[in-house]
């Protein structure tokens, strides 16, 4: 079997939500390849945090069986957080159906959830080695399915400003042109990721060796592109008047100046180039813009936003582990 189903961006890209349907409730999440956890809004959470959301109530669900005692806490790299209960229950992405999947019921969650009302929670697309849920992890939707896919793959075709495609089980050639360029991926630290041995500043650049850069995970629920500090560096220095700002919380310039393009290794046989215009991100007013390359504050892991993905066709391919880039149509 296939499905598919459409992305909608949020204001800037900064992320992309989806229909999905538990219990027989509609929901729209956030699709992450960089988590392993589906967790909704339910009606558990007090509603302050909960207004404006919808709400996924398991006493409504025909379906719905809970997980006793079981628990799940998530933190992410961004510092911000989520935890709850547990049930199973039936999701349906795009008409394929996984009739017993974990579904972590929220009911604590951190103010930028709850400040972002056009999401409803998260469905984890990376690898159930870090899926948070306690006594016992469980899969992720993309796991159950895979046996029952065409092909033991996911694509992300995000768009700049326009509603894209998540296609489960095949490789939609309608959807891309040119070769897909595959990297083998390390799912070890349960991440999408991969080597990135060089870069590229400017379209017309020399690419760069970087041997001590970080790897880099492909992640759709991350908005930006979070880089190694020298890497961040060498390209700001090429932007007149950028500078770090941390009240702004990172680098910025003034919206008149002129952004060169940049390109990121995946693996090491090819480099995904972004134009200018592509790095450009947000406007802050006062003619002060905050650019879509941003530092990974040393985490030691490169994670490839929205910011680079929307601008390709994206393949996960959980048979062959491999991660692939392609040109869109
Ligand atoms: C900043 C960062 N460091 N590390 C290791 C990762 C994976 C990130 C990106 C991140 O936290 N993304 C995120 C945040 C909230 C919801 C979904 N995804």
């Amino acid at each position: 079997e296939t499905a598919q189903v459409t992305a909608s961006p949020e204001q800037n890209d900064s992320e992309y939500l989806s229909p999905v349907t538990i219990g027989g409730q509609a929901l729209t999440l956030d699709f992450d390849t960089g988590s392993a956890d589906l967790w909704v809004f339910s009606n558990s959470l007090p509603s302050s945090d909960s207004a404006g959301h919808v709400t996924f109530d398991p006493s409504k669900s025909p379906t719905f069986t809970p997980y006793s005692g079981a628990t799940w806490q998530i933190a992410y790299g961004d510092g911000s957080s989520a935890t709850g209960s547990v049930g199973f229950d039936s999701v349906t992405i795009g008409g394929v159906t996984v009739a017993h999947q974990a579904v972590e019921l929220a009911d604590n969650l951190s103010g930028a959830f709850v400040q972002d009302t056009q999401n409803d929670g998260l469905l984890g697309l990376g690898f159930s080695t870090i899926n948070t849920i306690q006594p016992q992890r469980q899969k992720t939707f993309f796991e159950n399915i895979m046996p029952s896919l065409a092909l033991p793959v996911f694509t992300a075709n995000l768009q700049a400003d326009a509603s894209g495609t998540y296609t489960f089980g095949a490789i939609d050639t309608a959807q891309y042109s040119g070769p897909i360029h595959y990297t083998p991926i390390d799912s070890s630290a349960g991440f999408w990721q991969f080597t990135s041995p060089s870069y590229t500043i400017g379209s017309n650049g020399a690419s760069v060796p970087c041997t001590t850069c970080s790897p880099a995970i492909a992640d759709t629920g991350t908005s930006l592109v979070l880089l190694d500090d020298d890497v961040v560096s060498a390209y700001y220095a090429q932007v007149n008047g950028a500078s770090q700002d941390q009240s702004q919380g990172g680098w910025v310039f003034p919206c008149s100046a002129s952004l060169p393009g940049f390109g990121v290794a995946i693996g090491s046989g090819y480099t995904a180039m972004l134009t200018g215009q592509d790095v450009m991100y947000e406007s802050l007013g006062g003619g002060v813009c905050y650019g879509g390359l941003q530092s990974n504050a040393g985490q030691g892991v490169q994670i490839f936003g929205d910011v680079l993905l929307r601008h390709y066709f994206a393949v996960f391919d959980g048979g062959a582990k491999r991660f692939g880039l392609a040109k869109k149509a």
